[in-house]
């Protein structure tokens, strides 16, 4: 059973703690950010007195594989009151939620044969470290994000084991195992049912059951009863996968999957698997049957929703993994309850426009107080032209301002390319970021409108992002300083993984949206950051 994301405190050593990623036996996964250096990674956390501590085993192989491809790199690691924390890269999807995301689809032969090629690159390259990963499975394969959106990498250590005496170089010997390691879907024949030592060829056996079960409509059949419950049904379970012959679980695949499996049976406890010779045949494969660059990760189309399977991710599946991508982080936003409504849909109007608020309103007798800038974090202000806090701003300047932010505004409308674009973001950035008073005023909120106007589609109509009247932010409805800093870390990794200008027009919606909801019209230096990013960004997209 896992411990419910609540028991975590919100810092551990230096990161403080997002929305949990996944959890396992022993622990969760969250998405975190180092308090000092705004470093985003993915903290997975364990309590130190757990029955099954893992975090602690997996601090001696990190270091082993530092350096690989595929292999997520170790930030930080430690011991934090009671909990033992690891501090790694932050990674995409899991093989697991995509095939669940396609409701369990037969995945397309082209996406198996790129997870074939880089898997056996992945466990090469672990081998030749001295370590075994033993516990090969769909959730412990997970593509990166952006730009290595399609790169496998490979997670969870906690189960890895040195097959290579690190002083004498000698193989472990094979003996009857008292406990077994590993898990029910994928170990190996010998592993799991035989009771044997877990070496390479059960790492590569374990590789060809998963790729099997991906091509198998319902999945191996020993995997459709769920997880065992009792004893008696975790025996049938080992039988049912001892006793399948590889021609049964291989009938109508490419004959390269019965002959890989076969081959991984085949070989003995301390062989050394000809890794290229199966790499070069699941190319040759790919050749064959004309399935393309099979290095890459090939991101299966998604599950056709109610209205139809998106004919666009089905014909590109290549860019499909941006979109996978940019979905996550959409989701992630969405999480984090953004809740300005979004640009682009007319009838947000009326909501918008709503009576102002006086930001010092009583609610059930206390006092709101406004949100200061957060603790020792440089802020930019955003305030409103028609807010009377302005009047108090000084005059000098102000005009110059405006007319710069004018001028950019209408070259913006008037961009014909991406270069003209990015240049033009950069500007109004340092434009922000030089102004003393540093206040993103009405002409501010403009650029923004054209700007998102020219990245989602020139001809929609859109609501304008400063489309209340004179509202003033409450504090009720403005996000924390954590929750804004998330969201527009957020926004940062969105903009980076952004391949499309539709993308990139709905991240600066959302900016705009985060922008309009800071109580007080505060930003902080990342705002600005964003900006930047948008402007790199677009020189690529
Ligand atoms: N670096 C990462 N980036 C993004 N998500 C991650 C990362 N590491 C783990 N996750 C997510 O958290 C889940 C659990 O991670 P992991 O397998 O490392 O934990 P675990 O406690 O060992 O799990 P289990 O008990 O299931 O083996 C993963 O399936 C994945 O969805």
């Amino acid at each position: 059973m896992s411990i419910p994301s609540s028991n975590f405190p919100p810092i551990i050593g230096n990161y403080a703690l997002g929305h949990a990623l996944g959890s396992g036996v022993s622990g969760s996964t969250f998405y975190a950010q180092h308090i000092h250096t705004g470093q985003i990674v993915a903290l997975k956390v364990q309590p130190v007195d757990i029955s099954y501590p893992t975090n602690g085993h997996e601090r001696t192989i990190y270091p082993l594989l530092q350096g690989g491809r595929g292999m997520p790199t170790l930030w930080a690691s430690g011991v934090w009151d009671k909990w033992d924390y690891l501090a790694i890269d932050l990674l995409g999807s899991s093989l697991d939620s995509i095939y669940r995301r396609s409701g369990k689809a037969v995945m397309p032969l082209g996406s198996v044969v790129a997870i074939a090629v880089q898997l056996i690159s992945r466990l090469e390259f672990m081998h030749s470290r001295g370590v075994l990963h033993r516990d090969i499975q769909l959730g412990n394969t997970v593509v990166g994000l952006s730009p290595h959106d399609t790169t496998l990498f490979m997670i969870d250590f906690g189960f890895s084991k040195r097959y290579l005496d690190a002083r004498t170089r000698r193989h472990i010997k094979n003996h009857n195992e008292e406990y077994f390691i590993g898990n029910y879907w994928f170990s190996s024949v010998n592993v799991h049912c035989r009771g044997k030592t877990c070496s390479r060829r059960d790492d590569l056996e374990a590789a060809a059951l998963m790729l099997i079960h991906l091509l198998t409509p319902g999945g191996l059949s020993w995997t459709r009863n769920g997880v065992p419950k009792d004893d008696a049904s975790h025996e049938r379970l080992k039988r049912e996968k001892r006793d399948a012959r590889p021609e049964d679980l291989c009938r109508g695949l490419p004959e390269q999957f019965e002959d890989f499996l076969r081959y991984c049976r085949s070989l003995a406890f301390t062989a050394n698997p000809d890794y290229a010779e199966w790499r070069e045949r699941f190319r040759d494969l790919a050749k064959e049957v004309g399935l393309g660059d099979v290095d890459r990760f090939v991101w299966p189309p998604p599950r056709p929703t109610a209205a139809g399977p998106s004919k666009h991710r089905q014909q590109q599946p290549q860019n499909a993994a941006n979109t996978d991508g940019m979905a996550n982080v959409l989701q992630d936003l969405a999480r984090m309850t953004l809740d300005r409504p979004v640009l682009g849909d007319k009838k947000n109007i009326p909501a918008a426009a709503t009576p102002p608020v006086q930001p010092h309103a009583r609610e059930g007798g206390a006092l709101l107080k406004k949100a200061g800038p957060p603790a020792g974090r440089e802020v930019i202000e955003i305030s409103d032209s028609d807010d009377s806090r302005r009047e108090n701003a000084p005059a000098v300047g102000r005009h110059t301002k405006a007319m710069r932010l004018n001028r950019l505004t209408r070259a913006v409308a008037q961009a014909t390319d991406n270069d003209a674009l990015a240049g033009l973001v950069k500007e109004f950035a340092g434009v922000l970021a030089a102004n003393g008073a540093r206040t993103l005023t009405r002409e501010g909120f403009a650029f923004l409108d054209a700007l998102h106007k020219q990245l989602a589609d020139p001809s929609v109509f859109i609501v304008p992002l400063r489309s209340r009247s004179a509202r003033a932010v409450t504090q009720e409805d403005a996000p924390r300083p954590q929750e804004r800093r998330n969201k527009l870390h957020l926004l940062r990794v969105g903009v980076c993984t952004a391949r499309d200008n539709g993308t990139l027009a709905r991240l600066v919606a959302e900016f705009g949206a985060l922008v309009d909801k800071v109580a007080g019209r505060k930003l902080t230096k990342d705002g600005l950051m964003f900006l930047e990013g948008v402007s790199e960004r677009l020189r690529v997209v």
